[in-house]
């Protein structure tokens, strides 16, 4: 099935290029493919974004060194969800549910934020400075893509979205880690990778790797494969964005699904997520001044939800 996802080529406008010398037209342009990919579906997939896909395949390799450790070894790095100051670390298998209709989600992950938190240096040498690295050139294509989204909706202060996404804010990355079923073989009815949510945040950056198994919710209820797709990320829209837009901008749900075929079943799946989030004390209220939703910072926002996944 082809996919329902837009493609947008960043090319002209990617990381490597300075955004002053890219010219007026070209930015209107491409802020005008994202927002219609925003307003309709809540995804777009960019290529040529300027991140070598060598350092997304360098993070896969040390975050999938990690998450071999010995489960033991990796609780040293756990995560306290419900404290915000320790919200960078491990997350282990089921401990999440993003879908409180189903079992916990088959999943772990390694979140890293703005916060000293704890690295597994000894164990896994590479791991931080490759993540740190990694963090920055999202946060780089993110202000991108929130200055084009400024500009195609159209704001006074074109650059307002990206000025309230500060480098040491609350944006966060993520490594998921889906194992093998074959190592995992009492799946729960219903039981599923990841459970249907969507992000909390402005907008998410998705990277995948070709395992497959992600779906997304279209305007009829059905749920469509979001094929992986060389040297594509993808970007959504998350609930803070919709808000802010006065649901112009639409998120959309999605989940991770376990494979039918046996010998995709068989393959752990990874995944990389760069949730950008607004700073703390950023207020969220209507652009459009329409007070459609009730103004809220970011950082109150985020612990409503964050609440609600463990
Ligand atoms: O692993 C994926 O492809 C999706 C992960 C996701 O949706 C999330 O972490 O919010
Ligand atoms: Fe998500």
């Amino acid at each position: 099935m082809a996919s329902v996802i837009p493609i947008v080529d960043l090319e002209q406008f990617n990381i490597c290029k300075e955004p002053e010398d890219v010219g007026d037209d070209v930015q209107r342009q491409l802020a005008a493919q994202i927002i219609d990919a925003f307003s309709t579906v809540g995804f777009v997939g960019l290529k040529n974004y300027g991140i070598p896909q060598d350092k997304l395949n360098a993070l896969m390799t040390e975050a999938r060194t990690f998450f071999k450790l010995p489960v033991i070894t990796k609780k040293k790095y756990s995560i306290r969800p419900t404290h915000e100051d320790e919200r960078g670390g491990w997350v282990c298998l089921e401990q999440e549910i993003l879908n409180p209709d189903r079992p916990a989600d088959l999943k772990e992950t390694f979140n890293v934020v703005n916060q000293s938190q704890l690295w597994p240096d000894d164990e896994v040498p590479g791991y931080r400075p490759t993540a740190d690295e990694f963090y920055r050139l999202c946060w780089t294509l993110s202000q991108r893509v929130l200055l084009l989204i400024g500009l195609g909706l159209g704001l006074d202060q074109p650059c307002y979205l990206k000025k309230t996404h500060s480098i040491d804010g609350a944006c966060a990355l993520r490594c998921l880690f889906y194992p093998s079923i074959k190592s995992h073989p009492d799946v729960r009815p219903n039981q599923i990778r990841c459970g249907e949510h969507s992000d909390y945040g402005s907008i998410t950056l998705l990277f995948q790797d070709d395992v497959g198994g992600l779906q997304l919710r279209t305007r009829d209820g059905e749920f469509v494969p979001a094929t992986p797709m060389d040297g594509v990320v993808l970007v959504n829209v998350g609930d803070m964005m919709q808000r802010w837009t006065s649901d112009k901008l639409v998120s959309t749900k999605h989940r991770v699904v376990i494979p039918e075929a046996q010998a995709a079943r068989e393959k752990a799946r990874m995944s990389v997520a760069y949730f950008v989030i607004p700073d703390d004390d950023c207020l969220i209220e209507c652009l459009d001044g329409s007070n459609k939703y009730e103004p809220i910072t970011s950082l109150d926002y985020l612990n409503m939800r964050i609440g609600a996944t463990y």
